[in-house]
């Protein structure tokens, strides 16, 4: 059997892309371990399933490398929608929506010579995450709580953008310094995160933006994350290091993402790009 796929990236989160319309996946799980290796595989953070919705333009699903769902993809949903708006699935409409498992967002695009370059995605209400670690919390969630993780103690901030986050921001270590394979797994592995969780390192530099390196539950380290930014830019927010209703610079790995937190909702602004197509024997 031939499954046919695209390869995309948005800041260097690279997933492969699987039209539903017209083609059918009976195991994503196993496929979604299958084709993220890069040896046997394609290579990538995961899979993302594009399938017809009747509330929205699309539906989309995502697969960790490991096999295991998450609720959202904030670097895969840009990329759904520039699929979507290249390959004439929305009759060249730039505001167009897509159904995912935390809800129906909708996404502005910006298009340059019939193609989309970058998308506007209303993210949703963060999720403050109600307080499971104990000590210094403001309110009923987790800001800025202490966390022991081999033997040291790190300060979180715990943010939900339908899927969850755990926010660290660092004074003095430089994250780029950081041996994220070795503290990565201790944060997503951590028995106070029975979901495991999401991990984001984070420096604020001199002129306000924040550099973000990430942990991603079922992935690893990965170059970037959408939702990772987002929870980021909340978090900045609440500990005092931003302003919510200004846009807030990510500094990933992969790009850079603009993120504006206001009462009601996160917007998320960033780029998207297809890599290559390709046809896999399965
Ligand atoms: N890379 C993503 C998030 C993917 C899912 C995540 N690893 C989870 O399991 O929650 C993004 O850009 O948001």
């Amino acid at each position: 059997m031939k499954l046919s796929f695209t390869k995309m990236h948005g800041c260097g989160n690279n997933y492969i892309y699987i039209n539903c319309f017209d083609q059918k996946v009976t195991d994503p799980e196993k496929l979604s371990i299958a084709l993220s290796e890069p040896h046997f595989g394609i290579g990538g953070d995961g899979i993302i399933l594009i399938s017809p919705s009747d509330r929205a333009d699309a539906q989309m699903r995502i697969f960790n490398a490991d096999g295991s769902e998450g609720k959202m993809c904030g670097n895969g949903i840009r990329c759904v929608g520039k699929y979507l708006y290249d390959n004439g699935m929305v009759g060249g409409r730039t505001t167009i929506t897509i159904d995912t498992l935390s809800g129906v967002k909708t996404l502005e695009l910006n298009v340059r010579d019939g193609k989309m370059q970058t998308a506007r995605v209303d993210m949703g209400a963060a999720i403050l995450e109600p307080a499971k670690i104990p000590v210094n919390m403001a309110g009923s969630s987790v800001i800025d709580a202490p966390l022991v993780v081999d033997e040291k103690v790190y300060h979180v901030t715990c943010v939900s953008m339908g899927n969850p986050h755990c926010v660290i921001f660092f004074n003095e270590d430089d994250v780029d310094d950081l041996d994220l394979s070795r503290l990565g797994p201790k944060f997503e592995h951590h028995p106070l995160f029975p979901e495991r969780i999401n991990t984001e390192f984070v420096n604020v530099l001199p002129d306000g933006s924040l550099k973000m390196r990430v942990w991603e539950r079922g992935s690893g380290e990965t170059w970037a994350c959408g939702t990772g930014a987002c929870a980021t830019g909340v978090a900045a927010c609440l500990n005092g290091f931003c302003k919510p209703d200004t846009d807030i610079t990510v500094h990933l790995r992969g790009g850079d993402l603009t993120i504006r937190y206001t009462t009601e909702t996160v917007f998320m602004t960033g780029a998207a790009a297809t890599v290559f197509k390709g046809e896999i024997e399965l």
